[in-house]
């Protein structure tokens, strides 16, 4: 359990912005996953994720580190931001695209 929630804060905070969701990028196997995907390929910023159903470890605990119930999880900078509605209304309000520029800028 410590050793599983020591590799989520690794995860974290060696990515800018990470992903968690069901299924990959290429194939995401969730709508919510999917829509998710949708915003973040139209920013056009890479991004790290981790496919929750290959790793049950993570799906049983990240709930609890984000105190986030569901997926996806959108994680930038070391914050979590939320999931597929957040992430939507933040791409349509325009915030969400500066904030992973500047998180991804070198
Ligand atoms: N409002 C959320 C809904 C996401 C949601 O309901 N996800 C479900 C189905 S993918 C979930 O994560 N269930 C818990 C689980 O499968 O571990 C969003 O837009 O991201």
């Amino acid at each position: 359990m410590d050793d599983v929630m020591e590799v989520i804060r690794e995860q974290i905070e060696k990515n800018p912005v990470i992903l968690y969701m069901k299924g990959s990028p290429q194939f995401p196997q969730c709508g919510f996953s999917a829509r998710a995907v949708e915003v973040m390929t139209a920013i056009g910023k890479p991004f790290a994720y981790v496919n929750i159903l290959e790793a049950p470890e993570i799906r049983a605990n990240l709930p609890k580190y984000g105190n986030w119930p569901t997926f996806p999880q959108l994680w930038v900078k070391g914050e979590l931001i939320g999931g597929s509605d957040i992430i939507l209304e933040m791409h349509r309000s325009g915030e969400l695209g500066p904030m992973v520029e500047d998180a991804t800028a070198a």
